[in-house]
This record gives structure tokens, sequence and C-alpha cells, in this order.
């Protein structure tokens, strides 16, 4: 269906691809796995026409499909000739219905009249309507009312929405699915690989990026390995197994961290205390939260998506608007005064990285010290003289330098644009510009979302490590239960907007897996 020969795409000077000789075959399911920044998204946008391949000076090599090479050079034409993608990001209409998206590039018409035919025509609704609820019902999603707006969804079945966008392109040959599975839970992921081997049978072509190898290993007929920006492996799928595909991503063996619960210090104070914190906004709502969070702990908060694990952070950085009271080292927190929040330690990591985390037309630099320099008065030339004194920008560069190697940031400088950087490299830029900070109690949401199996543990690591050296309380939200269950001291399970129970960490799967579904086991080990 596509065969690549040399292709390459330069940034500025820098190659982001370098010579890729690749071929996807009919029918079927070709995993490209790659550490961040290795150029997987860029390899998608070359073969989707992506306008902003254009903007930065285009490709060269040769793209083949259906065994001619192609001659277009938009988007628009890769859809009429059969391709398809769903975006890292979404790409959805929010104020628009599920039918609506659905149906975005296909609309069913009614002409207006026989005489000015099919381009004088109204949009048919009914039909539209009926034909999204025919295809969530194959994707195997019932009981959804496709008239309800893409704001009030959660994130999977906005991801299925994406697809069924896809699909429903009658002449769709060969789709490209950039980390679909990044948001959805276990569940969730069931459902997408049943659509995909569907869409496999119809005689789809799918490229599928994934940073979860048993995802890829269970899925994909092929795997194509890149590595800065070169294939530097590619196996049949008799041939590959997750550690060896992890290996040539990575170059080494990648071992897992975990938290030693026996070194760690714990304090009687509580330094936080939610009472009967409630939210009610659209689809993000929590009901009569109560918890108490104890200086120096990790607490890991998971639910299923949608039934509130990242909820309590927006309440109490003010971003959701709340009722109930939140107690901050005795006092209770004004939640109109976020500045203050930062200034008097608690800081937040969100995991909308591009909407709230990112100031994305900054540099590096800028966005990694930006909270210590303005919310924490930090980097400050001469800190007597407060606001009037310049940064010290020596001191700015030194951490900046550290950071970028610490968390294994791939860019071209620090001071390259962060609207630049490939997804996960963004999100470790998110991590560095709170952890810096230094805060009291810091709140991360979905920290290793859109990230490599290496860099993966680096943040798992500096988690614990400032928990550990700082005292840091961390209260991390997440649907990784295996992650919260190698670094926490006890993870919040929320079902329906409501604390549901807390575990401790050596519970077993079962366990975790009935909880975040409202369901408890005899002898559930409720702490
Ligand atoms: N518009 C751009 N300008 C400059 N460099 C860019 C641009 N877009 C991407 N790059 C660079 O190209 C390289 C590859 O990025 P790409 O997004 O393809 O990586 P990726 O493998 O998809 O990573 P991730 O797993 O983090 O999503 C990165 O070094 C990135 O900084």
């Amino acid at each position: 269906m596509i065969k690549t020969v040399n292709l390459s795409k330069k940034f500025s000077e820098i190659y982001a691809l370098k010579n890729i000789n690749f071929h996807l075959k009919k029918g079927e399911i070709h995993g490209i796995v790659g550490a961040n920044g290795s150029g997987k998204s860029t390899f998608l946008n070359v073969l989707f026409q992506d306008r902003n391949i254009y903007k930065t000076g285009g490709y060269e090599g040769k793209i083949f499909f259906e065994g001619n090479e192609l001659e277009i050079n938009t988007t628009k034409e890769a859809i009429d000739i059969g391709m398809g993608k769903v975006y890292q990001e979404f790409a959805l209409v929010n104020s628009m219905d599920i039918a609506s998206n659905i149906k975005i590039n296909s609309s069913c018409k009614i002409p207006a009249s026989e005489k000015l035919g099919r381009d004088f025509s109204y949009i048919d609704k009914k039909r539209n309507i009926e034909e999204s609820e025919l295809m969530m019902k194959e994707f195997g999603i019932e009981n959804i009312d496709v008239k309800r707006n893409i704001d009030s969804l959660n994130v999977s079945m906005k991801q299925f929405v994406e697809i069924a966008r896809e699909v429903s392109n009658r002449k769709l040959k060969v789709l490209f699915l950039d980390e679909p599975t990044a948001s959805l839970n276990k569940e969730d992921v069931e459902i997408f690989k049943k659509i995909v081997r569907n869409l496999k049978e119809k005689g789809v072509s799918i490229i599928f990026i994934s940073h979860r190898l048993d995802e890829v290993v269970d899925l994909c007929d092929t795997v194509t390995v890149f590595r800065d920006g070169e294939i530097v492996s590619s196996y049949e799928r008799k041939d590959f197994d997750s550690e060896k595909i992890a290996i040539d991503m990575i170059g080494k063996k990648v071992s897992k961290v975990e938290k030693n619960r026996e070194e760690h210090f714990t304090s009687d104070e509580i330094i936080l205390e939610l009472k009967n914190l409630s939210i009610k906004e659209k689809n993000r709502s929590i009901n009569d939260v109560n918890l108490s969070v104890k200086k120096g702990e990790i607490v890991g908060i998971t639910s299923l998506a949608g039934h509130g694990h990242t909820e309590i952070s927006y309440a109490v950085m003010g971003i959701l608007k709340s009722k109930g009271d939140i107690i901050y080292k005795g006092k209770k927190l004004n939640t109109e005064k976020t500045d203050k929040t930062i200034a008097d330690g608690i800081v937040m990591i969100p995991d909308e990285r591009k909407e709230r985390g990112l100031l994305l037309e900054s540099n590096i630099s800028d966005n990694i010290v930006y909270t210590a320099c303005y919310s924490k008065n930090r980097y400050l030339k001469y800190p007597s003289l407060k606001g009037l004194s310049p940064f010290d920008k020596k001191m700015i560069d030194k951490d900046v330098k550290e950071c970028i190697e610490k968390y294994n940031i791939k860019c071209s400088s620090k001071d390259q644009k962060v609207k630049e950087l490939s997804g996960g490299n963004q999100q470790k830029v998110c991590i560095a510009r709170a952890v810096i900070t230094e805060p009291e109690v810091l709140f991360v949401s979905e920290p290793t979302r859109g990230i490599d199996i290496f860099s993966k543990e680096i943040i798992l690591k500096t988690l614990i490590d400032i928990n550990k050296e700082n005292g840091t309380t961390v209260i991390v939200s997440s649907s990784e239960i295996d992650e919260l269950k190698r670094i926490c001291d006890r993870v919040v399970i929320m079902y329906e907007g409501r604390i549901f129970d807390i575990l401790s960490p050596y519970e077993d799967d079962e366990v975790y897996s009935l909880a975040i579904s409202g369901k408890r086991r005899e002898d559930n080990g409720k702490i």
C-alpha cells in the first residue's frame, strides 16, 4: 500500500528523518515504536501530507501509494486517495455533536433540487445520525447518544469518535494511528484492539504508534523501530517480543524503578485535607471527597476515564470551581488565588499539557524557569531588590542544562521553541518546570502519558527522589495502576466521582481492577 524510498525530513538543518525505506502491506497492522523524538509522528505527518511539513521546507525522497509515486501535497488530497489519520491530540469540533463530528468529511446529503444537483444540497442529519449510531454499534459501543456534544465526552469516547470519523470515509485504505491508546484505560484498549482488528479484516492497512509495547506486540503483524530518525530494525510477528523491541529502541535494557518504602519517612502532620469537596462542571464532576494527606506521602489517585481521578488537582489549583473546603497546612486555601497557592508551595503538572502546562511559543529555557521566576521569585540576581532585580542568566542556564540532561529532553538547544518538540519531550519540559520550583505539594496528572519506556523510569524516579530528598508530598493521578503501585504509599480509587476505596500498593491487581469498576472482593485488603 505504501512504500517510501530514502525518505528524509529536515527541520532547519537537523534531520528528524533520514533515509527511511519502509513498506506497508495491504491489510497489515504495522507498529512503529521509538523513543520520544525519534521521528514517528514526523513520519506519519510526511505520509499524510501535513501542512506543517511543507511550511518547514517539505521532504526529500519518494513515497509510493498502491504502486504509484505520490504526486499530492495536501492532506485533503491524501484523504481523497484513501488515507486517514487519528491525531495524538484530539482534532474534534468540541461544540458539535458526535454524529456531526463522525460525518464531518463524509456527510450524507439531500439535493436541494433535482436540477441544481448534489453541489446544492442539505445535510441529511437523520441519516448522519443513523450511520453514526451504526458505526458506534459496530465498534461495540452501545447506548451512546450520538446527539451528545463532544465536550461532554470522556477521553476514551473522544478517541473512538476520532476513529469513527476516519472509518466513515468510505474510501479509507490506510489508517495512521498516532498514540491512540495513550489516554485509554485497559478496558477501552480492548475495545480499540477489536476495532483495529475489524478494520484489518476489511482490508484496511494500519500504522500504529504506541509507547505501550505490550499493545504493539499483541496487535501488530510487523514492527519497525525508529531511533534518532532512522530505522534500526523491522520484524515480522514471529520474530519480535517486547524485550527485543525495547533494546532496539533505547540501545540498552531498561530496569524498572520502585519506591523503597522502608527508607521512607512520613510525618504524622496532615499537610492537605479535602473536606466534602465537590465539582460539578459538565462531564467533570466529583462528589463529597474527603481525604487527608500526610506530609511526605506519595498518594496515587486512579479511576476509569471520567470517574474523577484528575479532578481534585484542578479544584485545588482553582481551575475547576469547587464546593467544600481545602485545608493546606491547617488553613483554608483560597482557590481563587492560584498565584498565591503556587507561591505557598503547591504546584501542579496538568494532563492537558498543551492547554495548561506550557508556553508553546516560548523556548525550553523560559518554560522550565517560568513558574520559579514569576511565582516563586527565584533566579533573581539581586534577591534583596525583589521585582526590580534582573534574572541571573548564568544560574538559569546552568539549571536548564541540568534539566535537559536529567529528563533526557531531545532538542536542538535550550532555545528551541517548545511547540517544535515532540509530544513526549513537551511533557518532560512540563515536569521539569514544576519540579524546579521545589514544591511542598506536587500534584501530577498522567505523568508518563506519551513518554517512552526509558524516560518513563526517569520521571517515576524523579517523583520518588523529590519525595525522599526534599520531603515533597506527591499526589499523582494516573490511569497506569502498575506505575502507581510502584511509587505510591497508598492509592485512592475513584468511582462515579466518589472515593470508592483506598488500597495498599501491595494489593492484588484483581482487587484494583474490581475497585475501579466499583466492585469489591470478599477479602479486599482495605487500609
Ligand atoms: N516543527 C518543528 N520544528 C522543528 N523541529 C521539529 C518540528 N517538529 C518536530 N521536530 C523535531 O523532530 C524530531 C522528531 O519529532 P517527532 O514528533 O516526530 O518524534 P516522535 O518520535 O513522534 O516523539 P514522541 O514519542 O515524543 O511523540 C524531534 O527532535 C522534534 O523536536
